[in-house]
């Protein structure tokens, strides 16, 4: 289903980088839209005590709840045939169950939904190719970065010189795709006003919107980029070796609960040092 750019509506506003430039940016997550019932589940502010921490219950439960969006290669994807998650960020919360000795659930989320979804303790960590920022950790904890990337242009392969600025897409007569609720918004609202948006509730329909001619660029992560050019021959990802900003990938989990932050901070350390976020690279990204 499409939606008319105009109907998108997000407030407040945080400051990204872009290669050298300082600017300002509209909030993904806003503290303020976060409903009174969800914020009281794990409020801002409001410290746990070690002993009641989520680590515990997670491991007394027997099974920790992994919220994803499923639709962000290669970090997630819910294969429509199998019913399954796929991806490198599936393969990640298995081994992190593994880790802690429980079993895995996932928890089909939003970008737009995630945020509060987590602090309504729909799950116990959003996971899936979710961008750090410190929008997001105003309201909750964001671990460590375990992969770097930034913002570029998913074209189709005839189209691979004529997109390499932010002039050369921010036009009328260019269509560009786009995800609702998640960074790749935020940049098209941000640095693309005058280009032809259109929203596009489905993620994983957008590059084959490009492909077949609906439209012309998909803003996206380069890692996500670089899947579907693999994959398809009539895409192009652009600007891979210079995008237009840098960000990391971390994972997310309710703020305020020391013990368990420190044990997925460890967990995450241990995951580059024994080298296995090397084989996942190695699985879903070369
Ligand atoms: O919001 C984020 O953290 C993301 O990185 C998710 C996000 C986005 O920016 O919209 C990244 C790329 C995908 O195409 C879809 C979702």
């Amino acid at each position: 289903m499409l939606r008319t750019w105009k109907t998108v509506l997000l407030t407040g506003v945080f400051t990204l980088t872009l290669t050298g430039t300082s600017y300002v940016s509209p909030d993904l997550f806003p503290t303020s839209n976060v409903s009174a019932a969800s914020a009281s589940v794990n409020a801002p502010g409001q410290l746990k005590k070690a002993e009641t921490s989520q680590l515990d219950e997670i491991i007394k439960r027997g099974y920790i709840r992994v919220g994803m969006t499923g639709d962000y290669k290669p970090f997630s994807y819910l294969n429509p045939e199998t019913n399954e998650y796929e991806g490198f960020d599936v393969d990640a919360a298995k081994e992190l169950a593994k880790d802690l000795g429980v079993e895995v659930r996932f928890v089909q989320t939003t970008w737009s939904d995630m945020m509060n979804d987590l602090l309504a303790d729909k799950f116990d960590i959003a996971a899936g190719g979710v961008t750090r920022n410190t929008a997001r950790q105003k309201t909750a904890y964001v671990s460590q970065g375990y992969i770097t990337f930034g913002k570029a242009p998913l074209v189709r392969a005839e189209d691979k010189d004529k997109y390499l600025t932010i002039e050369d897409i921010n036009k009328p007569s260019v269509r560009v795709g786009v995800n609702p609720g998640g960074t790749n918004e935020v940049f098209v609202r941000q640095y693309l006003p005058n280009a032809n948006v259109t929203v596009v509730d489905n993620n994983l329909d957008i590059p084959h919107l490009v492909a077949d001619g609906t439209y012309d660029v998909m803003i996206t992560d380069t890692v996500e980029a670089m899947t579907y050019a693999k994959a398809d021959p009539r895409l192009y990802a652009a600007l891979t070796d210079k995008p237009f900003t840098k960000s990391e990938k971390g994972y997310m989990i309710p703020r305020g609960d020391f013990v368990y932050a420190s044990y997925l901070e460890m967990w995450m350390d241990e995951m580059k040092l024994q080298g296995k976020f090397d084989e996942l690279y190695k699985k879903w990204m070369e």
